[in-house]
């Protein structure tokens, strides 16, 4: 057990409830047509997923669902925010093309933010983390191979000015970066290899010698699609191994059910941006 002190950092979010939750598309394997999903049970667990993050200190806004985008819940898609800049999505899916307006709509009437619209097809938060202080300052780990074009990591370089670290998605059953790899606090990471090509292992493992290294079960059970305040690690309550190493590395596992949502492909992160301004 490590006995280093992790210290919570309050934290601004944005989700939007899955009112007009369906699966009536499959874009990515998780998601099968077939099988029923219960919306109002979707409903229940995400308000469950609100108020552990409202509990835990942070502050959470809410986006209006929209007919139509049954996605729209999965949130962390919608955009990508640094420092006060917002770097809009664009979407690979004609099913989800909608959604980026509307997360606009959002940041724009704050009024507070820089938003910058997007040339290049990339998913948000999805496939984009940011670690504020890591490798000598505010450093974007970013996601391509699936949905987000490598040309969008460059793209979000120009407009949020921090260095973008590039890594391969190998495996189509972690689509995003987000099912994959995860921020635990402002400089460590936790991630599953096997997810990303062989080379960009190699550059993970040379620039974060002290992550936390997930296996496959970890990742099926979507326990890498994690939100971390650098204390408290909001996570699928499948996950039960992976909060156990989570806890052995000294973080506080908080277990959310969201059954339904996994129906979707995807669970907490997914349904969470962060917002930082
Ligand atoms: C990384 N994940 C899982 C997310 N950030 N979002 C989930 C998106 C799910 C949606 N049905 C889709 O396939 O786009």
């Amino acid at each position: 057990m490590t006995h280093v002190e992790r210290l919570p950092r309050e934290r601004t979010y944005l989700m939007s409830p899955p009112e007009h939750f369906v699966v009536e598309y499959a874009i990515n394997p998780w998601m099968d047509v077939s099988t029923p999903v219960d919306t109002e049970l979707a409903v229940k667990q995400w308000e469950g997923l609100r108020e552990t993050l409202v509990r835990l200190g942070h502050q959470v806004h809410v986006l209006a669902p929209e007919t139509g985008l049954p996605d729209m819940v999965y949130a962390a898609n919608g955009a990508f925010s640094v420092d006060g800049v917002v770097y809009g999505a664009r979407f690979k899916y004609a099913q989800r093309i909608a959604e980026a307006a509307a997360h606009r709509r959002f940041y724009e009437q704050q009024g507070t933010w820089n938003f910058v619209a997007p040339v290049e097809t990339n998913e948000g938060e999805g496939d984009f983390a940011y670690l504020p202080d890591a490798l000598g300052g505010g450093v974007i780990l970013a996601g391509h191979g699936f949905r987000t074009e490598v040309a969008a990591h460059s793209e979000a370089q120009e407009v949020l000015g921090r260095p973008v670290i590039s890594l391969r998605l190998v495996d189509p059953r972690f689509y995003h970066l987000d099912v994959a790899l995860a921020s635990l606090d402002d400089r460590t990471i936790v991630y599953y290899p096997g997810a990303f090509s062989a080379a960009s292992q190699a550059v993970l493992a040379q620039l974060f010698p002290d992550a936390v290294v997930a296996d496959e079960e970890d990742a099926l059970s979507f326990g890498l699609n994690l939100v971390s305040d650098g204390r408290h690690v909001v996570l699928n309550s499948e996950a039960t191994a992976l909060a156990a190493k989570l806890r052995q590395a000294g973080y506080v596992p908080v277990p959310v059910e969201l059954t339904e949502l996994k129906k979707g492909g995807g669970s907490v992160k997914c349904c969470i941006a962060e917002l930082r301004p």
